[in-house]
């Protein structure tokens, strides 16, 4: 039986949750780290100082006409929960469950005029995530099975935080860390990058794959003079050097990076119109977040011209949302988890605690559950609010 659309809902939530950035006390995640924003001294220390929590979660629902509801979670906040209510929600509301190419198109076409990346694109993905939530629950499926069911048994991961040696223990494949210091911190800065590299390569040994994500603090010429002076001790892949618009900087960087070295970018990059941009730069992984990409749609499109580019797609983070794309794609041969404990010692679940029955890895893998939609449930004991309605 088709099922019609009869409500779209948009909530918000405070702290943690899908705005992982938004935590409180001490974590990792807000020490210290390099952004486009440390050129200014009075930003280093805290990425929260120069608000890279300011969006908040934002939990889209919707209901179909026998009362089922999907819903998602992505980074969007309060704007995001007014472009869903005051604009969107004109696009589902008595449209079948099965619409998603043309409610996805509409969504993209009609928010051109302010649209076309960051939190608008957020938006449309959480709108297009919740859309394939609910068409999982009433066909009954996961979400993977929707896209063609699994090409392997299980997810292989490797882990994003301050303390890969602590990831090595728990079985991941690899630890991306965090860049703590960027060009504005000169050479000082540049031995600090290096020797935190030296000594987590001395604790994990040879073989672990290291990372470094920069986080779109560096230009092209720092990007290749750490790169050269990290390739000595065996660092795997270089994330985010530049910030999303240097396209042509990127192709320089990847021209003059060391053999072997693995250029990656691309989770603050939306679209296949933006994606193409990206391949064409030779980058050697793209890095979609399918929360901010424009959702399983949209990831379906860019996936596909990464695979006939020949380049490897690995999502940013995402959690479940990335999980059962990935688990059918032969070209995203691995997943990131990224560590949300405060010290990056122990498993907690991306989304916590927004989210229940949200998987994690153990010993470095995960077998997709099976149950419908995306498998999550939403925390009936976090407060969510819904400031717009239509
Ligand atoms: C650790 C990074 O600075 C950021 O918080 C997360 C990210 O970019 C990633 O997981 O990749
Ligand atoms: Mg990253």
């Amino acid at each position: 039986m088709k099922h019609k659309i009869a409500q779209v809902r948009a909530y918000t939530t405070r702290g943690k949750g899908a705005d992982y950035h938004d935590q409180s006390g001490y974590h990792w995640i807000d020490d210290h780290i390099a952004t486009p924003m440390s050129a200014y001294p009075e930003f280093r220390q805290s990425r929260q100082s120069f608000g890279i929590n300011v969006l908040g979660t934002l939990v889209v629902e919707i209901e179909a006409d026998d009362g089922t509801v999907g819903f998602s979670v992505t980074t969007a906040g309060e704007i995001g929960a007014w472009i869903v209510e005051k604009h969107l929600a004109r696009f589902l509301e008595g449209a079948y469950v099965t619409d998603l190419e043309r409610i996805w198109d509409q969504m993209y076409r009609s928010t051109l005029f302010y649209g076309r990346r960051g939190v608008v694109l957020n938006t449309i993905s959480g709108v297009d995530l919740a859309l394939y939530d609910l068409l999982g629950k009433l066909r009954d499926e996961p979400v993977y099975a929707l896209l063609g069911g699994p090409v392997r048994d299980e997810l292989t991961f490797y882990a994003t935080g301050a303390r890969p040696d602590i990831a090595q223990q728990l079985g991941f494949i690899g630890g991306k860390m965090p860049l703590q210091h960027g060009p504005a911190e000169g050479e000082e800065g540049m031995r600090k990058n290096l020797e935190k590299l030296a000594d987590m390569r001395e604790r994990v040994g040879e073989d672990f794959w290291l990372m470094y994500d920069c986080w779109m603090s560096l230009d092209v010429d720092y990007s290749v003079r750490l790169a050269h002076r990290a390739a000595e001790h065996g660092l795997r892949w270089m994330e985010e050097a530049l910030i999303p618009d240097d396209y042509w900087g990127y192709a320089e960087l990847k021209r003059r990076a060391p053999e072997g070295m693995l250029i990656t970018t691309g989770e603050h990059e939306a679209t296949r119109w933006g994606f193409r941009q990206l391949l064409e730069t030779e980058v050697d992984i793209i890095q979609p977040d399918v929360g901010w990409c424009g959702g399983i749609t949209e990831l379906l499109k860019i996936s596909a011209m990464a695979d006939a580019h020949g380049t490897m797609v690995v999502p940013h983070g995402s959690s479940v949302y990335s999980y059962h794309f990935v688990v059918t794609r032969t070209n995203s041969p691995f997943s990131e988890f990224l560590m949300m404990h405060e010290t990056a010692e122990e498993i907690v679940p991306m989304f916590s605690p927004l989210l229940l029955n949200e998987p994690v890895p153990e010993n470095g893998k995960l077998k997709v559950p099976d149950t419908p939609g995306f498998g999550v449930e939403l925390n009936p004991d976090v407060e969510r609010i819904r400031p717009y309605s239509h």
